[in-house]
């Protein structure tokens, strides 16, 4: 039994189908960004998990680096029975501490829950650009979706309607 009820581990090829079915209502919802299957093997290396007690995943998150000094918070989700008893705390705590073990200095996020960020000491970016211009000419080159959003080209707009751009310099 662990203290809290739950864990947060690096995410393993047996949780992907977990964090599918996890985070497709949210997908439906339009809250994330959806991924296939394939894509959420191909980036189970950005993946962290909290599981109970009985080893079930009741939570997911990401860390995508973006450039140099800069990654993002993907895929957060906690199940909802489990909402509100400190599994999100845990995994950007986790996150952030991989993270910092990156080099990374700063962390994006795209969301609409401004408030649980805002108390992990994201802060609101409205339309700044947080890249130098010639580190956004090269972040053109990313075919990953995600980095579109961060870009907040035209084509991903339906995407990001409604969602707050936050920063936190780690
Ligand atoms: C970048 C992206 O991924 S954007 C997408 C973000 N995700 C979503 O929008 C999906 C839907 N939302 C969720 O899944 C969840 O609401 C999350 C992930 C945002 C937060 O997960 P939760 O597990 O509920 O967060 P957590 O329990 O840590 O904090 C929520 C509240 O519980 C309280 N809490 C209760 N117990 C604890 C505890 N032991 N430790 C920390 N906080 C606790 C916190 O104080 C907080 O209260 P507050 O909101 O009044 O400040």
């Amino acid at each position: 039994m662990t203290a809290l009820g739950f864990e947060v581990r690096r995410a393993r090829t047996g949780d992907v189908r977990a964090i599918k079915e996890l985070v497709e209502p949210l997908v439906q919802q339009r809250i994330l960004l959806g991924k296939e299957l394939v894509v959420l093997f191909e980036s189970l290396q950005e993946f962290a998990v909290a599981v109970d007690d009985a080893g079930e995943v009741i939570g997911c998150g990401a860390l995508h680096v973006m450039w140099e000094d800069l990654g993002e918070v993907r895929t957060l989700a906690v199940r909802s029975d489990w909402l509100g008893r400190g599994v999100g705390h845990a995994l950007i705590t986790y996150l952030e501490y991989e993270a910092r073990a990156l080099g990374l200095h700063r962390l994006f996020c795209l969301t609409f829950e401004v408030d649980f960020f805002g108390r992990h000491g994201f802060e609101p970016i409205d339309d700044q650009l947080v890249v130098d211009p010639d580190v956004y000419v090269e972040l053109l080159h990313s075919s990953d979706e995600g980095v579109a959003e961060f870009l907040d080209l035209s084509r991903v707009k339906p995407n990001t309607l409604g969602n707050t751009r936050m920063l936190k310099t780690l």
